[in-house]
Parts: structure tokens; sequence; C-alpha cells
């Protein structure tokens, strides 16, 4: 078999993720080469510091490359400011769209991390809703008034529900062979279309259209309104396998379904097109520790992992999935979001010995 080589971009951002996606890099290089893979790595700008640099948050060069030269990248986190700085709108919204990385997927699993065992998948649409930013301010008689644009289209809503619904299907096929917690495939539609009947009405019923199909005849599909859905994921997170949800409440459920499993510094996720992905963790900048080597790598592996399966490198993702699991099953070297007192260096280290 000959030698793959695989143009990763490298985008670090902000924060800690100048801290963690060297992490990814290290990970990637150390990878047996029984697995006939290699990496050529380009690195990329994108963040705040890149626009108060160069003026740009997001340059021109970077979505070039990636569109151009890469099969695909690691993204950390960028600091974007939580008031308005003219000419700065986020890169990572951005880049989902300019790209079309239309899914947004995020596995959140537990390994000894939580008192309920959970595996589901949160499959978040990626390039519409209200991240498609068009807001508006005016001045009224009363004062000011602000508005957004919540855009829902039956063709990303039709697809991002195939996607969950392909998922459900493979995660059912890996579980032919491994212990799993769940006895049969499941989608789960989030919506608020008793409230928003346009456009969450869309995304239901065209996500319904899609889980319709004869191929997903063996998985079966519930819908549940998005505050209710909190509310069970909370108390009942077992019960989920694949949850499909529009741009905003994908985020908001991930953030959430990261405390149930014990650390937003666990979680990944992979921003995923027609052959390309962008392997991401859940988590931002972290401001609040960064530059003190203590933010968990783990997200950032896992990302790296699940960039590598969108890649078609099942093999190498599962190498890397079972390096992560042993450190945590062993709990020793754990980073303090953990409990633990490990290094960001010294969690990479143990992971890497394992691979
Ligand atoms: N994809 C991206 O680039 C994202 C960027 N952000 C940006 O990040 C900045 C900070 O946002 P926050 O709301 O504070 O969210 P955050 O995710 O950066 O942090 C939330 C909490 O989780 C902790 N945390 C996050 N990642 C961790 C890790 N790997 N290890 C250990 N602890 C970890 C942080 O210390 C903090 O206490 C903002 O400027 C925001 O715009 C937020 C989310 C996603
Ligand atoms: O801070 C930013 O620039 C983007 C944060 C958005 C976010 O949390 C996500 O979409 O995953």
């Amino acid at each position: 078999m000959s030698i793959r080589t695989l143009r990763i971009g490298l985008i670090p951002g902000d924060g800690i993720g100048k801290e963690v996606i060297p992490a990814g890099r290290r990970l990637l290089e150390a990878l047996p080469a029984s697995l006939k893979l290699k990496f050529d790595f380009v690195d990329l700008k994108a963040g705040f510091e890149s626009f108060e640099q160069t003026g740009s948050a997001l340059p021109d060069a970077t979505v070039d490359v990636l569109r151009n030269e890469c099969q695909g990248a690691l993204f950390g986190a960028v600091s974007s400011p939580t008031h308005a700085v003219k000419g700065y709108s986020s890169p990572i919204v951005a880049l989902r769209k300019r790209l079309d990385l239309y899914a947004n997927v995020r596995p959140v699993k537990t390994v000894l991390t939580a008192a309920k065992p959970i595996d589901m998948v949160i499959v978040r649409e990626n390039t519409e809703d209200l991240y498609v930013k068009q807001e508006t301010t005016r001045d009224t008689p009363e004062g000011k008034v602000a508005e957004a644009i919540k855009r829902i289209s039956e063709k990303a809503s039709f697809r991002i529900a195939a996607m969950a619904g392909d998922i459900a299907l493979r995660r059912q096929k890996i579980r032919e062979s491994a212990p799993s917690i769940h006895s049969r495939p499941l989608v789960t539609i989030t919506h608020k279309s008793n409230v928003l009947s346009q456009t969450d009405g869309l995304f239901r019923t065209a996500s319904k259209q899609a889980l319709s199909d004869p191929k997903y005849a063996s998985v079966a599909i519930e819908e549940q309104i998005v505050d209710s859905m909190v509310y069970k994921l909370f108390r009942q997170p077992e019960d989920y396998d694949v949850i499909v949800a529009p741009n905003l409440y994908g985020d908001i459920l991930s953030d959430g379904a990261a405390a149930l499993v014990g650390s937003l510094g666990l979680v990944p996720s992979a921003n995923v097109g027609e052959g390309f992905a962008i392997g991401e963790p859940c988590h931002g900048s972290a401001p609040d520790i960064q530059g003190k080597n203590i933010a968990n790598p783990i997200a950032t592996l896992r990302s790296a992992a699940l960039m590598l399966e969108f890649l078609e490198e099942p093999e190498a993702a599962a190498k890397i999935y079972a390096a992560v699991d042993a450190n945590l099953e062993e709990g020793k070297l754990l980073s303090p979001d953990l409990g633990g007192k490990a290094t960001t260096d010294e969690v990479v280290e143990d992971i890497l010995r394992r691979l």
C-alpha cells in the first residue's frame, strides 16, 4: 500500500488555541508508520490577533490555501469580542460558510468522567440560522430596535438531517462489534416550531422528509422541542443517540452536553463539507486559563481523530480515540478541569505514549 500524504492547515487562532493546536500537530506526527499516512502542515492565520495585526480576522490567503491546497485543517479557537468592533466578524463562522462546511458534528461521550454513561452525537447545521449574521439596528420613537434574520432553508435542513441519519446508521454498524448503551439507532430532531412555525417549522418538516428515506428504515425518529430537550438531556442523557439541530440550538446543546461529560475540554467537533473537514474543539479561547499550560488538549486531539474519520482514515482515528480513552481510564494524568494536576504537555505526552 502506498503512503497517503494529507496537507493539513493549522489555524491556532487566539488564547488556548495556541496551546492545543501544537498538541494536535504532535499527535498527527506521532501516528504509527504502519498506518501509511503522512502529514504536510501549513500554518495559517485567523482570529482577533490576526485582525489587530493585519486588519483581517480571516485573511483571504487562509481561505485560499485551505480551498486550493488542503484536504483538512485543525482550528483552535478565536477570541471574538462581545462588543461590536468595526470591521471584525467571527472568522470561524465565516469559514464554515465560505467553504460550505455544512455540518458540525459533535460527539459527546463519557469515559469514566461522568456519573451516567453518555454516548451521543450532536449534528448541528453549520451555515445558516441566526448565524447568517444579518443584523440591523434602527432608531424608533421608542428607542433603538435591533433585528436579526434567522434563515432556515429546506436544502440545508434536508442535508443536515440526512447527515444525522447516515451517522446513526454508521454508529449502528460499529455497535454490531462493540458493546453499547444503545439498543437501536435513534435520531432526535430538535426545534421550536411550536413558536417559530415558519423557520423551525421548515427545519422540522425538511428533516422529517429527509429521514423518511427507506434507507433510514431501521432508525427510530423522534422530535423534541428545544427547551424540553435541554431538560431531558440533563436528566436522561443516556437516552440520546444522534441529535440534529439548527445552528444556534446545536451550539448551545453541545456546550450543555459537554458539562454532562465533565468538561468542555473533552468535546471535539468536525466542520464537514464535501471531501473536506476541519477538526475544531467545541470550546472557545478560554482567556481565563490561557498561557498557563493547563488547557485540556483532549478536545483537540479527538477533533484531529474526527477530521481523520471524515477524511476516510478510520484506523488512524480509532488509534487516537483508544489512546485518549486509555489516558482517561487510568486517570493519573488529568488536567485541572477534570480534577487532576497535569499540565497540557503532560497529558499530551501520556496520550502519545499510548498511541
Ligand atoms: N470556535 C471558536 O473559536 C469559539 C470561540 N469562542 C470565543 O472564546 C472566548 C471565550 O469564550 P467563553 O464564553 O469564555 O467560552 P470558553 O469555551 O472559551 O470557556 C468556557 C469555560 O470553559 C473552560 N475551558 C474551555 N476550554 C477548556 C479546555 N480545553 N481546558 C480546560 N478548560 C477549558 C474555560 O476556562 C472557561 O472557564 C470568546 O471570545 C468567544 O468568542 C467561544 C466559543 C467557540
Ligand atoms: O467566538 C466566535 O468567533 C465564534 C463562536 C461561535 C461558537 O461558539 C460556535 O459556533 O461554535
